[in-house]
């Protein structure tokens, strides 16, 4: 049987247009979609293929880094989830996994609004069918237990009013400074107040960004040069050393700093690429400088 040519994001017109509903479509892309996994330490390929409100279906995949410690992997579902927000999908509806969600995942899947909802299938058991997230992490602790109720989630719209001194800094790469600033001003950090964004340069010329991703429990979190590897992926980034140059955007004063997190990665998984940090403010009316 001839297998689909895995892709990272399906319009909602070709979903629409294949032969077998959501409901079976779904888990007849993970096996294809594992093999854009990456995990070159365990070799345990993880794929997340989910449905999106517009009707467009996302692929996550895990990401291991060789030489860093464990806590810098992306997990497919936190790839899933940054893969929706990169495309400005606004909801999760459901997903097929290859296999159960970690704790980590479930905790990082509550950002979302109405996350108890989101159905989970997983392929790897003996009779697959959907479950609510609900069933599979009971009692949440989650952004309602830090927010209030009106505070933006993950994949909602949001500005963090943060920016640069005009006119931008001598011998910043605006191509990438201003991508980067965008990408801070989409961060969900709501816990911290310490939104940042990462812009990268390939070899081609592409700017990939990402944005920084808090947890309600912090330690899921998804750092921002985590986000624009992701977003460096989708677009079909090869080797990280295709990476030549990369801006981090982050707040100033903020309690949170990454330049010193994202140095240290960059220097791993490509050790030539050129590197720097701006500083952005926040306007007073920022609804997280309080
Ligand atoms: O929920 C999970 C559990 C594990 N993994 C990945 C992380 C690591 O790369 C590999 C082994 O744990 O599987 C995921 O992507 N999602
Ligand atoms: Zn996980």
């Amino acid at each position: 049987m001839e297998q689909p040519k895995p892709r990272f994001v399906i319009s909602a017109s070709e979903a629409q247009a294949h032969s077998s509903p959501i409901a079976k479509l779904l888990p007849s892309l993970v096996s294809p979609a594992q093999t854009l996994a990456r995990p070159p330490i365990s070799n345990f390929p993880v794929a997340a293929v989910g449905l999106g409100a517009s009707g467009r279906i996302f692929v996550g995949v895990n990401v291991e880094f060789p030489d860093l410690p464990f806590h810098h992997t992306i997990h497919a579902e936190q790839f899933l989830l940054t893969n929706l927000a990169l495309h400005g999908e606004t909801r999760l509806d459901s997903f097929a996994v290859s296999a159960a969600p970690c704790g980590h995942c479930r905790q990082f899947l509550q950002e979302v609004r109405d996350a108890p909802d989101i159905q989970i299938l997983i392929t790897s058991h003996a009779n697959p069918h959907f479950t609510p997230l609900s069933h599979f992490l009971s009692h949440r602790f989650g952004p309602h237990d830090l927010l209030p109720k009106t505070a933006p989630l993950l994949l909602e719209p949001r500005h963090n009013a943060l920016s640069l001194p005009t006119p931008i800094p001598q011998n910043s790469n605006p191509n990438l400074t201003l991508p980067a600033l965008e990408a801070a001003n989409n961060s969900h950090a709501p816990y911290s107040a310490s939104p940042s964004g990462v812009a990268l340069l390939d070899s081609k010329g592409t700017v990939h960004k990402g944005s920084y991703i808090e947890s309600a429990a912090y330690n899921p979190s998804l750092g921002p040069l985590q986000a624009a590897l992701v977003a460096f992926i989708v677009a079909g980034g090869g080797a990280y050393d295709e990476i030549v140059a990369a801006v981090l955007v982050e707040k100033e004063g903020a309690v949170i700093k990454q330049e010193p997190t994202v140095r240290l990665v960059l220097h791993s998984i490509s050790p030539h690429c050129h590197f720097r940090t701006f500083l952005a403010t926040a306007s007073s009316h920022s609804p997280i400088s309080s």
